[in-house]
């Protein structure tokens, strides 16, 4: 599989470019000026907000099932590939879903920037000690 030592672009400029045609498909929808019968992205929006986040469900649980199969297998070429197809599918339904609430990845790639450095073990203690859980 690809290492990050590797990989020729960046991975954030992939997804803001990505999510650039997912907005403007949006747009688009909302000017009338997408067709849903020929745009899949369209046809989500126009779906609204349900039909959205349904989707969300439905391919993090297929991602969920590909990753089983693909342990089962050891880890098998074929598998490794549905495995990543299935993800595939999933980042790019959170990216419509992030457009839908008028987000972008790049607000989520910050978040994990700020977090970076910080242990999630810690995270949770200092959160558990201010009573916010
Ligand atoms: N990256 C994707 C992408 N990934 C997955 N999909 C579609 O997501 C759909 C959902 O996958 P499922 O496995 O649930 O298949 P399904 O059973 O057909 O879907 P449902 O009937 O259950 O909704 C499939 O129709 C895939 O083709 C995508 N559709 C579009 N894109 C990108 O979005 C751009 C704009 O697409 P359009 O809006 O269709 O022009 C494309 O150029 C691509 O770059």
């Amino acid at each position: 599989m690809t290492s990050s030592a590797n990989k020729p672009s960046s991975l954030d400029s992939a997804f803001a470019h990505l999510a650039d045609v997912v907005d403007q498909r949006r747009d688009a929808f909302k000017a009338g000026q997408a067709d849903p019968k020929t745009s899949y992205t369209a046809l989500l929006f126009s779906k609204g907000d349900d039909a959205i986040l349904k989707k969300i469900g439905e391919e993090a649980t297929e991602a969920v099932m590909a990753a089983k199969d693909a342990r089962s297998s050891n880890l098998a070429a074929e598998q490794q590939k549905l495995l990543v197809a299935e993800m595939a599918d999933l980042w790019f339904h959170c990216l419509i879903a992030l457009s839908q609430f008028n987000l972008r990845p790049e607000d989520v790639i910050a978040e994990l920037d700020r977090r970076l450095g910080t242990s999630g073990i810690e995270e949770k203690a200092a959160r558990k000690a201010s009573g916010q859980e």
